[in-house]
């Protein structure tokens, strides 16, 4: 088993947010989050990413690379030396994957929001880390960009590597979706 969190529980903001939680993912496996805003989506990526500590509970989990709105990217730097701060041994395909190959030498502040989302995203599918922990990765991106983070995705779970997604947008059968109520 690649991921195993059992009886997880989180407290945050004084609120209790999800007790008793078991989340388990497979190489080749698909975890799709849901639920209303608030529920605590994105706050169980951070515990499933090491950078919440749970209330209560365990978790194993192998290296993951997270994409969120929290990444920085230097400003001032090319597009390709901000993502080479990160480890990223398969940042050319990342860029190819994404249509940012292009942007490889433009300074990040000069990126469209999108364009910013995708780089994020971008150090994630550049990462060798087995496990993918994406929130709303759908937001801002248009649909054809859309559409190559899916395959991106679909690529990554056929080649053993499994992913989280939070998101409110429906996800294809293959996604085994927990439902957060907060
Ligand atoms: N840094 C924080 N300190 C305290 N409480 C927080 C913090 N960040 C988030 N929360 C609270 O935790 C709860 C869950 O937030 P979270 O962002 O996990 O929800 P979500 O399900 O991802 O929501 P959304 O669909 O809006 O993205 C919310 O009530 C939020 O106010």
């Amino acid at each position: 088993m690649l991921l195993n969190g059992t009886g997880l529980a989180l407290v945050r903001g004084g609120r209790l947010l999800f007790e008793g939680l078991d989340v388990s993912l497979d190489r080749g496996g698909g975890l799709h989050l849901t639920g209303p805003n608030g529920a605590g989506k994105s706050s169980l990526i951070r515990v499933i990413a090491g950078l919440l500590r749970p209330t209560a509970g365990a978790i194993e989990r192998p290296a993951v690379a997270l994409a969120d709105d929290h990444l920085s990217l230097d400003r001032e730097l090319s597009l390709r030396r901000a993502l080479g701060f990160w480890n990223v041994p398969k940042l050319n395909g990342a860029l190819d994957a994404l249509d940012l190959s292009r942007l490889a030498d433009v300074p990040v502040r000069l990126l469209s929001s999108g364009q910013a989302r995708r780089a994020r995203l971008a150090r994630v599918l550049a990462s060798d880390a087995p496990l993918w922990l994406l929130d709303e990765p759908f937001n801002g991106l248009d649909a054809s960009s859309g559409e190559r983070l899916r395959l991106a995705i679909d690529r990554h779970r056929k080649t053993g590597g499994a992913v989280v997604i939070a998101s409110h947008q429906p996800l294809a059968d293959s996604w085994q979706e927990m439902v957060l109520s907060g």
